[in-house]
């Protein structure tokens, strides 16, 4: 049985780099939980410390576990994601008053891909929940459906498609559109692949919406004899301006939302929710993320009832989804017969039974 005072002594014994106090002191550790032998907890900080905070992370990580009698320890690092981070908000050709009463002034153009029959947005509305390892994996247990799957990787934050299927180097051109890389199965593209990745920090407001519109609108996903099926669009997490103007101009079918079990990060979802609610773009569910019994289990079914959408379904927190990551080659295409693909296929069904696919 470990003692809570101990935790917060343990985390207070490694230096927070930004205000030099103790790290539980610094008020950046989120939905501390401490459960006998077990504590968990998320680091929140702002987007552009995520690295300085990586070793912090592994450093708090470490204390944890050497105290007597812990046997289970998590820390996840998030991106703080506060509305207004991603200035400015006019640049979506709404105002803030149009966006908060539903209401657009005048009507924001929205081109739809050639030859993509559906584009599914996948969302969080905070950064480290693992929405990329979400999106990628229900693309592959979509095409595992039989259906033509394409990625489209708009994380202008943190573009990590290229990293999570193998894919390098910028994108062929013929016939003045753009050829998506191939990769197990999913036609890809990446913000990644068109900017060195140290760049994608400051694309922004209208930069990233038109990166992302050029992406959308000039990469050959499908041809008149061959549609795509679906598009699945992995959005930068959060919900502040640079999302909304990538919702409002992207045409979107519908949305999944995926989030943790923690009350901090349902919040978020709850939020992101709202956001699609804005922009009459459906909410096709609800997908729980290192669901386990460090940060507990069931917090988003709860969620996705008190929302009325659906829930979709849980996912563990597993070190395969995290090495199949690293290594370019998504679990559901690794171990297709596997209890994680299972998982994934139960979801891509009621997706995509939701588009109508
Ligand atoms: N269920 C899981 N089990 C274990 N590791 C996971 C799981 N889901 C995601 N991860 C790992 O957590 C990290 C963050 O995941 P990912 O990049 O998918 O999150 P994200 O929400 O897209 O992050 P960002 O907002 O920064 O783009 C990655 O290292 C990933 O491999």
């Amino acid at each position: 049985m470990v003692e809570r005072s101990a935790v917060i002594a343990a985390l207070d014994a490694v230096t927070d780099p930004v205000s030099g106090q103790g790290l539980h002191a610094s008020g950046l550790v989120q939905g501390l939980v401490v459960a006998e032998d077990r504590a968990g907890f998320a680091l929140e900080v702002d987007r552009s410390l995520v690295a300085t905070y990586a070793p912090v992370r592994d450093a708090a990580e470490a204390a944890l576990k050497a105290i007597p009698g812990m046997s289970r320890v998590s820390v996840i690092l998030t991106a703080e994601a506060k509305p207004g981070l991603g200035k400015p908000a006019r640049t979506a050709g709404l105002s803030k008053a149009a966006v908060d009463q539903g209401r657009p002034k005048a009507p924001v153009p929205t081109d739809r891909p050639a030859h993509v029959r559906r584009v599914l947005a996948v969302a969080s509305g905070k950064g480290g929940v693992g929405k990329s390892t979400v999106a990628v994996n229900l693309a592959a247990a979509l095409a595992a459906r039989g259906l033509s799957v394409g990625i489209l990787d708009a994380d202008v934050y943190g573009p990590s498609l290229p990293t999570m299927l193998g894919i390098s180097g910028q994108p062929a051109y013929e016939d003045g559109a753009m050829v998506p890389h191939q990769a197990h199965g999913l036609k890809a593209m990446s913000v990644g692949l068109l900017t060195r990745m140290d760049d994608a920090m400051i694309w922004r407001g209208p930069m990233a919406s038109q990166a992302i519109t050029q992406m959308l609108t000039q990469t050959r996903w499908g041809a008149a004899e061959a549609p795509l099926d679906v598009l699945v669009v992995d959005l930068p997490p959060g919900t502040g301006d640079v999302q909304l103007t990538l919702i409002q101009r992207t045409p979107l079918d519908g949305a999944v939302i995926v989030s943790t079990p923690q009350e901090v990060a349902l919040a978020d979802a709850r939020r992101a929710h709202t956001l699609f609610q804005k922009v009459n773009v459906p909410t096709l569910g609800l997908i729980e993320n290192m669901s386990g019994d460090v940060f507990g289990q069931g917090g988003a079914k709860a969620e996705a009832e008190r929302l009325s959408v659906p829930f979709l379904g849980d996912l563990p927190l597993e070190a395969a989804l995290r090495q199949g990551g690293d290594a370019g080659r998504p679990v559901v295409v690794s171990d297709p017969e596997g209890a994680i693909a299972v998982r994934f296929a139960v979801i891509a069904e009621q997706v995509a039974d939701s588009l109508g696919l």
